[in-house]
């Protein structure tokens, strides 16, 4: 297994790069960890493809190094680096059998039959595919196609990572999830380190120890699932992830209160920290964490309904709080109507602020007591 590190990468597509604009990758420095499954989240055009190509050495970077374990691999060719890769269309060998494609890459290096026999059975094993070993690659699902895909990669008992550049595309929908968990068992069973890209947070929250979030050209958060729902960094991390993502709305320091639309916040402690920032201000809260409740000076914000959507158990209601919306999760029996004033109650622990995209490091009871 492999640390791989990316230091001060950059990369254009264009010989002479004249503005920031020029970078698909604008300035990366990240490390992955061994053993760890990742996923590249973001948008079309965010530079997902162009990293993974960058790592696996099918491109090498304009500027900046990749080293693996500390060996500096950036000029290496993609075969030399033990780099597994699966594609969103399966790259196999339709005339051979399941059992010829997965032995081939131990063939073409030469080890041993037996030992190819015992990894091939191994392998098989571990992605379902053992039953299928003696077929013809030929009318097999796309599905299975990708399993054996993916079972050529993990053969290699040597390979750093395997990068799989959103495998699920061309798999019907029926069998995603199924491949999704074969995916999950096989990487906690080999500790190998995966990484995944995608555009769909559904399946990078699913899938991942760790997201990797990119929106044009840069990496703007890198955690657990569960830190990027609850402490977005970025907005845009706010905003991606969730559904629906982070609300955002302008806000203003008005001596020691915060004001947001009609209401104020008392801050505690937290105004210097705020005054301190010349970029504007905008208050943050994720649909999740805000009830309606009775008006409570200094801790709700007054609103009106503009529209309620009902989700089956749930509802999301839309508010408008002075010329800016909200929206709020609330459970269906919570009875809201358009038109209608109510408070939106948001809870304190899951406030935050962000200067300009990003977020402010406040003290954690700056918004009122935790109970
Ligand atoms: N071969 C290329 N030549 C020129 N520009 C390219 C090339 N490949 C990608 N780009 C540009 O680089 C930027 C990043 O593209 P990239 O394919 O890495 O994004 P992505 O996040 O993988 O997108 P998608 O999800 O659509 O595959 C985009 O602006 C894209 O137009």
């Amino acid at each position: 297994m492999t640390e791989i590190q990316m230091k001060n990468l950059r990369h254009s597509y264009y010989p002479n790069p004249k503005t920031e604009d020029d970078y698909a990758l604008k300035s990366v420095d990240l490390t992955w960890e061994e053993g760890l499954a990742y996923a590249l989240l973001g948008p079309s055009g965010s530079g997902k493809t162009t990293m993974l190509n960058i790592l696996s050495g099918l491109l090498t970077a304009s500027e900046g190094q990749v080293l693996f374990d500390g060996r500096d691999v950036t000029r290496l060719d993609a075969r030399d680096r033990n780099i597994a890769q699966v594609f969103q269309f399966p790259v196999i060998y339709e005339t051979m059998t399941v059992g010829e494609n997965l032995a081939f890459p131990l063939k073409t290096r030469k080890v041993p039959a037996a030992q190819i026999k015992d990894r091939v059975g191994f392998i098989a094993e571990e992605l379902g595919l053992t039953a299928l070993l003696g077929r013809k690659a030929r009318g097999l699902s796309a599905e299975q196609k990708q399993r054996i895909s993916l079972g050529r990669g993990l053969v290699r008992e040597d390979v750093a990572a395997i990068l799989l550049d959103e495998p699920l595309t061309v798999i019907d929908p029926a069998e995603k999830m199924a491949l999704r968990r074969t995916l999950k068992s096989v990487q906690l069973h080999l500790g190998v380190k995966l990484i995944y890209v995608t555009h769909d947070q559904h399946e990078a929250m699913t899938l991942a120890d760790r997201v990797v979030v990119m929106d044009d050209g840069e990496v703007v958060q890198v955690g657990s699932p569960e830190e990027l729902f609850e402490n977005p960094a970025h907005k845009f991390v706010g905003y991606f992830i969730g559904t629906p993502g982070m609300n955002f709305v302008d806000c203003a320091l008005d001596g020691s209160d915060l004001v947001v639309g009609n209401a104020r916040f008392a801050l505690n402690g937290a105004v210097q920290t705020l005054a301190g920032t010349s970029k504007p201000l905008s208050f943050g809260i994720r649909p999740d964490f805000l009830s309606l409740s009775e008006a409570r000076p200094g801790r709700t914000i007054p609103g009106t309904v503009t529209r309620v959507e009902n989700h089956g158990d749930e509802q999301i209601i839309a508010v408008d709080v002075g010329g800016a919306q909200m929206l709020a999760r609330v459970e269906d029996h919570v009875r809201a109507r358009a038109g209608e004033n109510v408070h939106l109650n948001p809870d304190p622990q899951a406030m935050r602020v962000f200067a300009g995209q990003r977020v402010v490091d406040l003290p954690r009871n700056t918004f009122g007591d935790l109970t």
